[in-house]
């Protein structure tokens, strides 16, 4: 029997956002084929973050002495942090699956949906059922998933993803990080903080997304802080021995055998299109397989919305977030129809040191062979409060047009970065000059934010 809903939404992560009061007088199927609440809840955002707090509390006790308070980190309880982390995250997955099966006019589906006609959806249960419905308006909010690259040997020996690592119940006396992405420099951060010995292994430098500068300087300061392999091939995986896992990388000519009690593989992630059988519904995917949508967010297929990590290579969920707002709203209101507009994406990566980055870096500005921009960097050692710190290292980076003095790029390496970079992003928003961001107001004095003041004031 197929039955038949005015909306379907496949995942349950910013998906889940969707139901406005406007939903109300729909018939709704939500449809989820892992745990209720989506990655950023259950296993990505906010666990990490959770833990990279801990984190950060022991480096501050590790590294205490430098401001003349002698302090020992003793233990860290891993199982009481996992379960302060999990007692708190578990609850709200639940409790937002309960809340949904408790209205009227929605139907939780557990399973996996995929499509057998234009507005036809297959769901199948863990335990082999299956069920047909159809919706008039169907939402694809099905995120992404870890890529597992090719790698001989991997497929047999254990390995963890971002999705099982922070799960363990014991913490590993060595891990290799496959991977110098996002997901590797936040999860060296957390297992390193823990005293676990960290090697990473990366295809090219650390964070090489980030601007030449940030990247460079966090490159040398995680090279520091732990084993890294830099620009390295990674030929084969393999039992190391004594139940440990062995990766053999190639750098610089030379072939390396590097071995650990654990692996985290972290070397992206792919948009979930490929388990929904798109091309039935005729739903056109580009070549990294993200769903094509307008600036409406509708597909290629007219009743088909998509939003979040399926569709934007960004990957945040500050982005799916404002894409579920777009969405929740056009599928409503045909007529009145809003365009997405998500100009300056920011993100911060949370590691020891964090990273924040809004706009263009100075080497995609010399790409695209812009001449007119000018640079200004300016130390957390140059302001009062980076002396409070004994800040040596991190710096803000901003680029500016030259002619139009409107910020470009801003990039902050070091303390708060991610909250420095705020005030920025809103300038670059509304069309602020530097002028205006520096001196057309007041900093308070002595907090940190006169790095980013004297940062807009060298420009
Ligand atoms: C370790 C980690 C840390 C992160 N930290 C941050 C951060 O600090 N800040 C930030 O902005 N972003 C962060 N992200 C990214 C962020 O989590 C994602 O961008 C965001 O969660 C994407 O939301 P989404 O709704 O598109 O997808 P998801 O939240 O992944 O939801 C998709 C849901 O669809 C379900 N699903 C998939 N296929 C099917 C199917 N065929 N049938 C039924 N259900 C299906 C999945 O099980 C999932 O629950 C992090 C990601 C990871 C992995
Ligand atoms: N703080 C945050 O906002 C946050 C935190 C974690 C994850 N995320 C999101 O999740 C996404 C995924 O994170 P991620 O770290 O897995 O991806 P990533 O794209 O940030 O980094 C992937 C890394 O793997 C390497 N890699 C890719 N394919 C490889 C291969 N075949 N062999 C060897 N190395 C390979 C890349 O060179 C890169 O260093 C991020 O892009 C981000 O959007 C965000």
């Amino acid at each position: 029997m197929t039955e038949n809903f005015d909306v379907a939404i496949i995942g349950t992560g910013s998906g889940n956002s969707l139901l406005t009061a406007d939903y109300d007088r729909l018939k709704v199927a939500i449809i989820e084929r892992d745990v209720f609440g989506g990655t950023c809840l259950n296993r990505g955002c906010i666990p990490t973050k959770m833990f990279v707090y801990a984190a950060d509390v022991a480096e501050t006790v590790r590294h205490s002495s430098r401001y003349g308070v002698d302090a020992r980190l003793d233990t860290v309880r891993w199982n009481d942090i996992a379960d302060r982390v999990f007692g708190r995250i578990d609850p709200i997955a639940a409790g937002g699956e309960d809340y949904r099966k408790s209205l009227d006019n929605v139907t939780v589906f557990n399973g996996e949906a995929r499509f057998t006609g234009e507005r036809t959806l297959e769901i199948r249960s863990a335990d082999g059922s299956s069920r047909h419905i159809v919706a008039d308006d169907i939402v694809l909010a099905a995120g992404a998933s870890p890529r597992i690259p090719p790698i001989p040997g991997l497929s047999e020996i254990p390995y963890h993803t971002s999705d099982t690592v922070l799960r363990i119940r014991e913490l590993p006396r060595s891990l290799i990080i496959l991977g110098g992405g996002f997901v590797a420099a936040e999860m060296a951060h957390i297992f390193g903080s823990f005293g676990v010995d960290i090697t990473i292994i990366s295809r090219g430098t650390l964070l090489a997304r980030e601007d030449e500068d940030i990247s460079r300087e966090f490159t040398r300061q995680y090279s520091d802080r732990f084993t890294t392999y830099l620009n390295a091939d990674i030929l084969e995986a393999a039992p190391g021995g004594d139940g440990t896992v062995r990766i053999d990388v190639r750098v610089d000519g030379e072939r390396i055998s590097v071995a650990a009690e654990a692996l985290l593989v972290a070397t992206g992630r792919t948009p979930a299109s490929e388990t929904l059988a798109l091309d039935v519904a005729g739903v056109e995917v580009d070549a990294a397989g993200y769903v094509v949508t307008d600036k409406f967010l509708r597909t290629t297929v007219p009743g088909i919305w998509a939003l979040g990590d399926i569709t934007n290579p960004a990957q945040l969920k500050h982005t799916a977030n404002a894409e579920a707002r777009i969405v929740a709203h056009n599928l409503v209101h045909p007529d009145d129809l809003r365009a997405i507009d998500l100009w300056p994406i920011p993100h911060a990566v949370f590691a020891g040191p964090q990273i924040a980055s809004v706009g263009l870096t100075e080497q995609e500005l010399r790409r695209a062979g812009t001449r007119a921009y000018v640079t200004a960097t300016h130390h957390y050692g140059d302001v009062a409060y980076g002396w409070a710190m004994e800040d040596t290292e991190n710096f803000c980076k901003l680029i500016a047009d030259a002619e139009t003095r409107v910020l470009l790029g801003a990039h902050i390496i070091g303390p708060n970065a991610s909250m420095l970079i705020q005030q920025l992003i809103q300038g670059m928003k509304f069309g602020q000059t530097v002028d205006e961001m520096a001196r057309g107001m007041l900093y308070i004095h002595p907090a940190l934010s006169e790095l980013v003041e004297n940062a807009l004031l060298k420009l």
